[in-house]
């Protein structure tokens, strides 16, 4: 498990016409080894871009990105990336989608074949290892999607609205899943979201970020006892949980009006 510090970060594109867009400014937040992070804020606050910093996607215009200290400046094999439109190459079975990867990573080939029996194994696909994306649901390309993160075995794991694209129920699902992943594998989780459930019921903590140009406009900790896979429902009609969305509807409610 790996610390993520980030710290000050901003970020100011600049279009082709020369115009430019500050997307972030001074985004700061620590991440403790093994934390589940969600992050909320208005559309086009920098949720995405943050998270392309942290990954090593994108380029910063300032502050520093540290993983157990170490200062990170491209992308590297303990962090891995999940998008929200799956990302995988349709011209690829599910098996070869993540062998592509691990490729890109380096990792030998000797060991793929274990690594993705393994991820595969991991979220259900076993038997659809030799399947085209196309041959596939949503809900399935997407855990292709997370197996070929988790395939790389990183420590850190960084999750661009996931589940942003799925039915309510294959949501619902895959929640669960990611629930039970994420509490039997102790890794550090950052997790974007539109959904204010969802972030509540993935998270330790959420982060609510304000109107672009985003940084931190306040954070709420989750106190909903652990294990919470196989619990959604019980968890969902709780009281503590409807306390947390009229907490976090309140806060969401005063970026967009102040947007
Ligand atoms: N490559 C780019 N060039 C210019 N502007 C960009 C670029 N990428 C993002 N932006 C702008 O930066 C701002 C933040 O974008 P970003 O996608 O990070 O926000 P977001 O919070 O993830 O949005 P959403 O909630 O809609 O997914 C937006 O105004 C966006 O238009």
């Amino acid at each position: 498990m790996k610390t993520l510090s980030i710290s000050g970060l901003c970020k100011t594109f600049v279009d082709r016409q020369g115009r430019t867009v500050e997307a972030l400014s001074g985004f700061s937040l620590d991440v403790a080894a093994g934390e589940f992070i969600t992050i909320v804020g208005p559309s086009g606050c920098g949720k995405t871009t943050m998270l392309r910093i942290v990954q090593g996607l994108e380029e910063r215009s300032a502050g520093t990105v540290t993983i157990d200290g170490r200062e990170i400046r491209g992308p590297g094999p303990e962090r891995g990336f999940v998008f929200q439109q799956y990302g995988l190459l349709p011209w690829l079975t599910a098996a070869r989608n993540i062998a592509f990867a691990l490729d890109a990573r380096g990792v030998a080939q000797a060991e793929q074949a274990e690594r993705i029996r393994v991820a595969l194994e991991t979220v259900g696909l076993s038997a659809f290892a030799d399947h085209y994306p196309r041959q596939m649901s949503g809900g399935m390309q997407q855990r292709v999607g997370i197996a070929r993160a988790l395939a790389v075995d990183p420590d850190i794991l960084l999750l661009d609205e996931p589940f942003g694209a799925l039915d309510a129920l294959t949501r619902e699902i895959l929640q669960n899943e990611m629930l039970a992943l994420s509490e039997r594998m102790q890794k550090t989780i950052m997790f974007v979201t539109h959904s204010i459930d969802e972030a509540i019921m993935l998270a330790d903590r959420v982060v609510v970020m304000s109107a672009r140009p985003g940084r931190i406009a306040t954070i709420i900790d989750i106190d909903i006892p652990r294990p919470r896979a196989g619990r959604g429902e019980e968890i969902r009609e709780s009281a503590a949980f409807t306390h947390y969305r009229r907490q976090l509807w309140d806060h969401l409610m005063a970026r967009e009006v102040a947007a």
